[in-house]
């Protein structure tokens, strides 16, 4: 079964008016030089990255916020973290967390020559491990998750142990290619992880923990802000 159009825009005409408006013009150089040498190093596969729209979202997200901590779960070779350094005060540290260093090893050039390694640290490791080795402190103030979406509930559970109360956490891929609202003999076989992104959509969507916001933008984001 072939694949649709990554993300929630399924007209390729109307992505490509809102990438050629709005997206491309004044994307920062060295993002475009990270996404390039992405295309150009994974081919299709540099489609995992977060498209361009959902950065500029993301960055204008941080420029509100203004956090002082942010943790990064799911890195590849660092599209959305360097959208988010860039829009970080230099004061500001990211906490970025990858199971494979060698994508992390493409972007990083553009993130030297960005002057944004100073405010990234870089853990190479399993996530849940890592975020089991942080002490129960809530002490970020914003979240971003785009790693394995198996474990979303999981890292719901820790996240809110280390986000503080009113801080947020953002999913990444909660629409996975408009597959949430297809039928199951629709979804082929490598998009399963669908069931997993119903299921943490489902467990968020109510209770007394977080405030929700589904954002249509890229794979769909879900901002969560933490209540108490
Ligand atoms: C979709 S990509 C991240 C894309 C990235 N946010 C970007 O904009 O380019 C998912 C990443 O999650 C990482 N990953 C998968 N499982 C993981 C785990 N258990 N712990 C940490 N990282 C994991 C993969 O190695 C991969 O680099
Ligand atoms: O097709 C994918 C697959 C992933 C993925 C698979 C396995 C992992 O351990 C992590 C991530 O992530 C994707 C993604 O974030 C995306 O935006 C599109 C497609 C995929």
């Amino acid at each position: 079964m072939a694949l649709p159009p990554k993300g929630v825009l399924q007209s390729e005409a109307l992505k490509k008016y809102i990438y050629e408006t709005s997206a491309y013009p004044g994307e920062h150089e060295h993002l475009k030089g990270l996404r390039e040498a992405t295309e150009k190093k994974y081919g299709t596969l540099s489609e995992i990255a977060i498209p361009v729209d959902e950065g500029r979202f993301l960055s204008m997200l941080m420029r509100i916020m203004n956090p002082k901590r942010t943790l990064e779960i799911g890195v590849f070779t660092g599209y959305s973290l360097l959208s988010t350094a860039l829009a970080l005060p230099n004061e500001s540290q990211i906490t970025a967390i990858d199971i494979d260093r060698e994508a992390f090893e493409v972007g990083l050039p553009f993130i030297q020559k960005a002057g944004m390694e100073n405010k990234i640290k870089f853990i190479q490791g399993d996530a849940i491990s890592v975020l089991n080795e942080m002490l129960n402190n809530p002490e970020f103030d914003y979240a971003f998750v785009d790693a394995d979406k198996a474990n979303y509930k999981n890292y719901h559970e820790q996240l809110l142990k280390l986000v503080k109360s009113g801080g947020m956490i953002a999913y990444d891929n909660t629409l996975w290619y408009g597959f949430v609202a297809k039928e199951e003999d629709e979804v082929p076989e490598d998009m399963r992880a669908v069931t997993a992104i119903m299921e943490f959509n489902g467990l968020i969507s109510s209770g007394p923990r977080v405030e929700i916001s589904q954002v249509s933008v890229g794979d769909g984001v879900t901002l969560c802000r933490r209540l108490h």
